[in-house]
């Protein structure tokens, strides 16, 4: 127990003093005025190094990543087991420290702040985890009011601060129940309250949703997204789904072997992915073309009453959005929706449409016929019309 308090004050509050901290200290906690409408909370990483050192040598983690997430933004980070996500964000509040570049908060380089402005960053930083790091002795209240406790706030405001994150998080009544009692999502909660007891500017989200069911996983993602508009947090999140980063960020990086293979604004990296870790990444969102039509496909047309098997792909760009009346009279034929898997992301439509398009008195379709339709049209092949 007591190693579990001591590395959640570690975590929480490095060089935490029990009580009556320093006047550095206490300039950052409850009490104090939020910063509404604040732009603060923006990070910039400039060719960032991490190299550990392990007994089979050197373990090389990060390799020169450059990348400025804007204040206010949910930015993803996602990537392979080992591909370096823990590392980078770890490196944002100091749990790591580069081996090389610098990470700036608000404009700042962390690496030069002395003991006490890394106590203040830290509590401008919140922090949840996949494993929820609660302490299971302490109730819910216990929990939530420690980060206050150790900096040594007044009781008063502990509990008026304690009671509005709990109010934020939806977990009024909860008050007195042990983490044992709670089911994953009310967990989490209760991660989420502690991370933003000291109103924080960012909130660093390390699986946050890895040990969670679906539906838990969407009711958290969706607590983040509120709290991220009403209190204008900057959110940096990892996580290895896709499905999270489309629910929930309007950036994303996509990190391979400590490399940055792209990164962009979610509709645009969702819509043309270029780099084989992103499309990898992306592979299980995407449907393959149905089986009862694969299995039947012809490389090339039995006779006139063919159909022709047409892929249309939007990538998000020029604001291109699929016209089912202007892709009928294009292929000026009739047309069968065979499968879409079209998705909204910040307003651009990416994915794709399969049709089955008949062909008129024989002629051969050409995918020059849907220029300005979609971004890209393929011809799969051919089926029969009796398919
Ligand atoms: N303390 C450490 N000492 C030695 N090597 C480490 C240490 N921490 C991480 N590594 C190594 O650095 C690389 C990146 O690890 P990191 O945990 O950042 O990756 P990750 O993308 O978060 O992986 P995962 O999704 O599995 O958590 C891996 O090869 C890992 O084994």
């Amino acid at each position: 127990m007591a190693e579990l308090i001591e590395r959640v004050r570690r975590d929480l509050e490095p060089s935490a003093v029990p009580s009556g901290g320093h006047a550095s200290q206490r300039a950052a906690v409850v009490g104090d005025e939020p910063r509404p409408g604040s732009s603060a909370g923006s990070v910039a990483f400039e060719g960032v190094e991490k190299v550990y050192s392990s007994l089979a040598g050197p373990v090389h983690a990060l390799r020169g990543i450059s990348l400025d997430v804007p204040a206010g933004a949910i930015y993803g980070i996602i990537g392979r087991s080992g591909a370096g996500k823990s590392s980078l964000l770890r490196t944002i509040n100091r749990l790591e420290k580069p081996t090389g570049g610098r990470v700036l908060v608000d404009g700042q380089d962390i690496s030069v702040l002395d003991e006490d402005a890394l106590v203040a960053l830290r509590r401008r930083i919140g922090m949840i985890f996949q494993h929820f790091n609660l302490l299971s002795a302490k109730t819910v209240w216990g929990n939530v009011a420690l980060p206050l406790i150790v900096a040594g706030v007044p009781r008063r405001q502990i509990e008026e601060r304690v009671a509005e994150v709990l109010s934020l998080v939806g977990l009024e009544g909860k008050e007195r129940a042990y983490p044992s009692r709670l089911s994953g999502g009310q967990k989490q909660r209760v991660g989420i309250a502690r991370a933003l007891v000291h109103r924080p500017e960012i909130l660093l989200c390390d699986e946050a949703t890895s040990a969670l069911d679906p539906e838990t996983t969407l009711s958290i993602l969706g607590l983040l997204k509120d709290i991220n508009r009403s209190l204008k947090l900057t959110i940096i999140l990892i996580t290895h789904e896709m499905s999270v980063i489309r629910e929930i960020c309007d950036h994303v990086l996509v990190l391979e072997q400590g490399e940055i293979a792209e990164a962009g604004p979610v509709w645009r990296i969702f819509g043309n992915p270029q780099h084989p870790a992103t499309q990898a990444q992306l592979r299980p969102l995407n449907r393959d073309i149905p089986e009862d039509i694969a299995k039947h496909l012809r490389s090339s047309p039995r006779d006139e009453h063919s159909e022709t098997i047409l892929e249309l792909a939007y990538t998000g760009e020029h604001g291109l959005e699929p016209d089912l009346s202007r892709i009928a009279s294009a292929t000026g034929a009739s047309v069968r929706l065979l499968q879409s898997s079209l998705d909204r992301i910040q307003g651009r439509v990416h994915g794709r449409l399969l049709i089955a398009a008949r062909r008129v008195a024989g002629e051969t379709m050409l995918p020059a016929q849907f220029a300005g339709l979609a971004h890209q049209a393929r011809i799969l092949g051919y089926v029969d019309h009796d398919v």
